[in-house]
């Protein structure tokens, strides 16, 4: 039978948020170990220096492609004006792996994921380690991926509410021992509600919200006509796209349940920000010119670097008042900044 798993304080779906900020590995063996390998990002506990390499890292930015990540990357780096030191270039630190990118700019990694929960799960598992090996501190991480909408158009943004598995349950079933373990999908829903407010009215495309179906497969598991494989009618298919509509699921791609289930129980706050590449009542082929599927693959990339960069320049002004003894945030939490971002940095500098 299933189950839900249980948290140290015996909750069914909450996870602990450590008192320092610290990402804690739900793991005992590990802290027994000499050394952890991080065999897919090409990285070790003892090898390398992680604290001192990773450290400061404060967001970590997924996304299916090592061309997208890299990008990212050389995106995230004109946006916070980051320099890199005279004389070297952006690596891609994880290339010995040959599985996985990742590149460094700052308080930003940029991590390519691959496709599917098992890619994005292995990957997790590794990265949750390094942000505990590195001591990192709260940590938030966003996927930026691509999507197919449902009765919504391509090249519309998507912020996930939750994440969804194909009998609507936002549940991550994973196989452990032979027994299935069940664990919450669940997003962060003040993360959620910031990206939001960052859409602006300019923007020449609508960013939407709802819940996420994640499925195994790209074709028949996601209702395409057009796979190898097809053994049911069109009518089938849009009875099968209407009801999920009628659900609230806005649209399906192929990772958010493990990237949701995963991050919430190693008690780090995540977000997901996908792009539509097409609305699946429409077809099933993506016809979108490549230089317009450019476009639109930086339009999650825009949204997370405008919460990044608010968040760097907020922490940028934040100033001890000596008078009254308290950290203060130049006016901003006072002019209709989202109250909690100031809340969360100001204890931190506290
Ligand atoms: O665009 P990314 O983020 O790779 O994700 C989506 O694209 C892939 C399918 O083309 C799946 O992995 C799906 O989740
Ligand atoms: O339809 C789509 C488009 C991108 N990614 C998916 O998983 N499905």
């Amino acid at each position: 039978m299933s189950k839900y798993i249980t948290s140290s304080n015996g909750q069914q779906d909450e996870t602990d948020y450590f008192p320092e900020g610290f990402v804690q590995l739900q793991n005992p063996n590990i802290e027994l170990m000499d050394q952890d390998i991080l065999y897919h990002l090409g990285l070790g506990s003892e090898s390398h220096d992680l604290i001192e390499m990773f450290g400061d890292v404060k967001f970590v930015c997924m996304g299916g492609t090592p061309k997208r990540v890299e990008q990212f990357a050389n995106y995230i780096m004109e946006e916070i004006g980051h320099k890199l030191p005279t004389g070297t270039t952006l690596q891609d630190i994880s290339r010995y792996s040959y599985r996985y990118s990742m590149y460094k700019v700052g308080p930003v990694l940029s991590i390519s994921h691959g496709m599917g929960i098992p890619s994005v799960g292995i990957l997790l598992n590794e990265v949750v380690k390094l942000m505990h090996h590195a001591r990192v501190q709260d940590p938030i991480f966003f996927r930026i991926g691509t999507s197919g909408g449902i009765g919504v158009e391509g090249g519309t943004v998507i912020l996930s509410e939750e994440a969804v598995n194909d009998e609507l349950e936002p549940c991550y079933e994973l196989s452990v021992l032979g027994k299935k373990v069940r664990r919450p999908a669940k997003l962060d829903k003040k993360l959620l509600r910031e990206l939001k407010s960052l859409h602006h009215k300019e923007d020449p495309y609508e960013t939407v919200t709802g819940k996420t179906m994640c499925t195994l497969d790209f074709y028949e598991g996601q209702g395409r006509l057009d796979g190898a494989f097809c053994h049911f009618t069109e009518a089938e298919k849009m009875d099968y796209l209407q009801s999920l509509k009628k659900e609230g699921i806005v649209n399906i791609e192929m990772e958010s349940l493990a990237f949701a289930a995963l991050t919430h129980a190693a008690g780090i706050r995540s977000a997901i920000v996908c792009v539509s590449l097409l609305d699946r009542l429409k077809g099933d082929q993506i016809h979108t010119p490549k230089e317009v599927l450019d476009e639109w693959q930086m339009r999650p990339q825009q949204l997370v670097a405008r919460y990044i960069k608010r968040y760097l320049q907020m922490k940028g002004r934040i100033s001890f008042d000596k008078t009254c003894g308290a950290f203060t945030c130049g006016g901003l939490c006072s002019n209709g900044i989202e109250s909690g971002m100031c809340k969360e940095i100001c204890q931190k500098a506290g």
